[in-house]
């Protein structure tokens, strides 16, 4: 293996295993870390973790032990992947984690980078838009866990770490990867968040980036990296899944809940009420069978609207209202799976952390692309293919689309 990342969330690692297969590097995404080593053709491994939100100690332990199993399978640079909306808090855990594998990789500046402007995310003035608006007014102002209220990240990543911090400005950019690299190497110990507003300017960081130890960014800052090692762009195959199938959304992000209230029209739906899993009123055992009784495949969501997060948030605490909501979806996708369910969509980062550990994944062969930073994939070994959305990716009709890429390929 020639090329590391270690994913901060589920989703997450999926979009880059997919930037990085599509540009043509065998790309074979973990989920967690590998107890042993890997013997298999795969040049490029993205380590799944769920650390997005947990303590900063915890991330930085388990970053780093990601880490030093990809250096153990031959890899001479890691990407730590970030999400392209920055989530995180004030306590982290990007900048701790980034300084933590900085020090373990002996690197004295890292680039950082979250744009991708396939999906809007764009970083100018080391300000971050998502379309036409700033980050804390895109509606990530709102996430139930991270909410993002300063879109300049510059300053989000100076409260979450001791170390400088440096900026490349869109002109230095667009003169090219050399311009970009001689300007990173003025900043010594610093973290240099790059301005990025397009695919060209991604391609010349990923060049600059060429022989860098460690680079932090979503999954745009892999777009120019295989190149680097000698791979060109090329297509997934795909031996489609046409067993039953089920939606289960557990974001509540602006784009799901569109996508969710789109195929409710369409399909057998059923809400999930967080006071009904806190207080153990919901039935696993009739969940199942209800899903597996319907045509079509139905759709399972708690995905609900900021005020009855927040409502839901007070009256039972952030952590319970997440982590029962979560359990709920891991012993769901694990039942549906016993059952014979051969097609799982997911929405949301978190939820599909949930998911993978709760079927029990241990590998993820990437496909072909459902939308842009979403891929088919397929569970190592079982006949189980997954779609892991971004909260706040895909068309209002990801949900169809994704079912039926799942199942032929397109
Ligand atoms: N009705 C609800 N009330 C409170 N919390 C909820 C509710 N529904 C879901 N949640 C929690 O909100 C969180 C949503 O996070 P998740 O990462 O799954 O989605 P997302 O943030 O939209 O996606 P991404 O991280 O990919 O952007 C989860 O922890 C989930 O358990
Ligand atoms: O970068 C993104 O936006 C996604 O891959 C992600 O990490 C959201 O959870």
């Amino acid at each position: 293996m020639k090329l590391g990342v270690v994913a901060d969330d589920f989703t997450g690692a999926s979009d880059i295993a997919l930037t990085l297969s599509e540009a043509g590097m065998p790309t074979k995404q973990f989920v967690g870390v590998p107890e042993t080593t890997i013997a298999d053709r795969s040049e490029a491994g993205v380590v799944s973790l769920k650390t997005r939100t947990v303590a900063v100690d915890d991330a930085v332990q388990q970053s780093l032990a990601a880490c030093d199993w990809l250096l153990a399978q031959g890899c001479s640079q890691i990407v730590f992947k970030i999400c392209s909306t920055f989530d995180s808090t004030d306590d982290g855990n990007i900048g701790p984690v980034t300084a933590a594998l900085a020090k373990r990789l002996g690197e004295r500046s890292v680039i950082v980078c979250p744009a991708f402007p396939e999906n809007g995310r764009m970083v100018f003035q080391g300000h971050l838009f998502v379309g036409d608006r700033l980050l804390n007014e895109s509606g990530m102002q709102n996430h139930p866990l991270t909410p993002m209220k300063d879109p300049d990240i510059r300053r989000v990543l100076a409260r979450q770490t001791s170390w400088q911090i440096a900026h490349v400005p869109h002109q230095t950019v667009s003169r090219g990867a050399a311009a970009i690299a001689s300007h990173i190497e003025t900043a010594s110990d610093r973290m240099v968040v790059i301005d990025a507003i397009d695919y060209g300017d991604l391609i010349a960081i990923g060049a600059a980036a060429k022989g860098r130890r460690l680079v932090t960014g979503g999954s745009g800052i892999a777009l120019g990296l295989p190149q680097n090692f000698g791979f060109t762009p090329q297509s997934q195959e795909w031996a489609g899944a046409g067993g039953k199938a089920v939606v289960l959304s557990g974001s509540c992000s602006v784009a799901t809940r569109g996508q969710v209230e789109r195929y409710r029209q369409v399909a057998p739906s059923r809400e999930i009420k967080i006071e009904d899993v806190v207080e153990k009123r919901l039935s696993l055992q009739e969940l199942v069978e209800w899903t597996v009784k319907q045509d079509v495949a139905p759709l399972i969501y708690s995905s609900a609207d900021p005020s009855s997060v927040k409502a839901s948030q007070e009256a039972f605490g952030k952590e319970v209202s997440s982590e029962a909501i979560e359990t709920l979806f891991a012993n769901l996708a694990a039942a549906l799976s016993n059952t014979g369910v051969e097609r799982i969509v997911v929405a949301g980062g978190e939820t599909s952390g949930a998911v993978v550990s709760g079927v029990a994944a241990t590998t993820l062969e990437v496909g072909p692309r459902i939308a842009a930073g979403v891929p088919a994939l397929k569970v190592g070994g079982r006949p189980l293919a997954l779609a892991l959305k971004s909260g706040n990716f895909g068309g209002p009709d990801f949900f169809e689309k994704a079912l039926s890429v799942l199942e032929t390929g397109a």
